[in-house]
């Protein structure tokens, strides 16, 4: 039987879709709809109440918001604080981390030590897992194999419906572990299907830091240096969390709130973080810049990067979405905290590799976008680098390839949404349940004969 998705039926169906599914903008005033829970200064409707991360980028005077620098609180600990402490001793503080999001207190050196220990203990797969998993049926797109990891890791755990605090949390423990391990191996098999590369699947070891085992598992050779794995582990800290309302975080609240196992709930929130608009614009802030740096003739000639990102907000360049990645932010006006660190270490970096005039072209990107958003959009909307616009960079200088980049956020924001699964099972207590109105007049319904 010949399908019905032939052109002249798509126009049918495209032109139904058209007529049928787009809502007026001028009811969402009508009724007083907040369109992406926002309030119509651009702050977020308040849905809920957290203790695991402040986000912090505007006060509110006498109703007016005023920009300010960012600040990010990770437990009620400044994120710099948290990044200068374990640096100074020269550990790693991707793990600290992770504790201090699950538990809301930095941990003891026992405490620490024992944390590491059973971390270390769950980073391999089930038995046979790699293989029946991920390498029977790859995927182009390692976030989807990763999603799909998760749902599959549901029937290896005799325990996955037991959504109890000590069982949620030996899962959470568990994706924590096993999260590196299970991108890593998508990307290899990733590269072996699909791109034609020999394939290696490096056992994890369990003494080693989260960002160490995963260059450890991505790299043929499983060589790295402490500069690149402590580089890494700043990037996982920095992405770990980021308050309840960041749309991968809210997917968990909302998700867990009808009571669903914990595999649905963080496949839900990883589904959520590969958009483009969320952390899927690491990708493409990358793909960008290098559209950028191959149209743009003279990358220290203004007026020549001035035209490409003007031709970029009228949808004319790149992926002619009309947006600049990497820039703007549903909370930080004047800064992101976390922009800022990776943009001190890209510049580091950037000396050390030669591509110093790449970093330049970065901030001059991220300079005038600024003024072209202001003079452009009128809308008094401030916008700045947001995490994602130098997290590509500084990967790119410890060779990790770009379709790493929104997994390794996945690799770090896992802790932050396990600690919100368990915010919302101790704590919210109700489905999460807005309203929608209907719009439509009620109609008869008529006979297929008769139609
Ligand atoms: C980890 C993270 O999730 S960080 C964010 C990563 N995402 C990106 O970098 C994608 C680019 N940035 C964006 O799309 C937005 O700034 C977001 C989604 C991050 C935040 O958006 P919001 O605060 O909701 O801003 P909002 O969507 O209300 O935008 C207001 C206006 O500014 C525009 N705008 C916002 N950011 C940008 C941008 N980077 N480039 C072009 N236009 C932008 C919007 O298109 C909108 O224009 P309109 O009024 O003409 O429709
Ligand atoms: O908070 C947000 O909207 C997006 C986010 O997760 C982040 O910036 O890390």
């Amino acid at each position: 039987m010949k399908s019905r998705l032939d052109i002249k039926h798509m126009t049918e169906y495209l032109s139904l879709i058209d007529n049928n599914s787009k809502i007026p903008l001028d009811l969402y005033q009508k009724y007083n709809v907040k369109r992406g829970l926002r309030n119509s200064d651009g702050t977020g409707v308040l849905v809920g109440l957290t203790e695991i991360g402040d986000v912090h980028g505007y006060i509110m005077e006498e109703g007016d918001k005023i920009p300010v620098p960012g600040r990010l609180r990770y437990r009620g600990y400044n994120v710099e604080d948290l990044v200068k402490g374990f640096q100074i001793c020269g550990r790693h503080g991707y793990e600290e981390t992770a504790f201090l999001l699950l538990f809301g207190n930095i941990p003891k050196p026992q405490d620490l030590e024992d944390f590491n220990i059973d971390l270390g203990a769950r980073r391999q797969l089930p038995d046979t897992f790699a293989e029946d998993m991920i390498l029977k049926a790859p995927s182009s797109n390692i976030m989807n194999k990763l999603a799909r990891s998760i749902l599959a890791l549901y029937s290896f755990d005799e325990k996955a419906e037991d959504n109890s605090i000590p069982n949620v949390l030996r899962q959470s423990m568990e994706l924590i572990s096993q999260f590196p391990t299970i991108v890593a191996y998508a990307f290899q098999a990733m590269e072996h299907y699909f791109n034609g590369k020999s394939l290696y699947i490096h056992t994890p070891i369990s003494n080693l830091s989260t960002a160490e085992n995963f260059l450890l598992m991505i790299r043929p050779d499983k060589k790295f240096t402490p500069l690149e794995a402590e580089v890494l582990d700043l990037a996982l800290v920095l992405h770990a969390e980021h308050g309840g309302g960041n749309n991968s975080a809210f997917s968990t609240h909302v998700v867990s709130s009808s009571g669903t196992d914990t595999y649905s709930a963080i496949a839900a929130a990883v589904g959520s973080l590969k958009g483009p608009l969320h952390g899927g614009a690491a990708i493409r802030v990358r793909g960008m810049m290098e559209d950028l740096m191959e149209q743009v003739n003279d990358w220290s000639d203004e007026s020549e990067v001035i035209a490409y990102l003007e031709a970029t907000l009228r949808k004319e360049k790149y992926d002619k979405k009309g947006l600049i990645y990497g820039m703007g932010h549903a909370v930080y006006t004047l800064s992101d905290p976390r922009a800022v660190l990776l943009k001190n270490r890209a510049e580091l970096l950037s000396k050390e590799a030669g591509r110093s005039k790449e970093f330049d072209l970065y901030c001059m990107v991220e300079r005038l976008s600024q003024d072209i958003f202001d003079k452009y959009k009128k809308n008094g909307k401030k916008i700045c680098a947001n995490v994602d616009f130098y997290s590509g960079f500084v990967y790119s200088m410890l060779d990790i390839p770009t379709e790493l980049y929104t997994p390794i956020f996945a690799v770090s924001r896992i802790a932050g949404w396990c600690a919100h699964r368990i915010e919302e099972i101790v704590s919210g207590g109700r489905i999460i349940r807005p309203a929608y109105k209907n719009v439509t007049s009620s109609k008869q319904y008529i006979k297929l004969s008769e139609r």
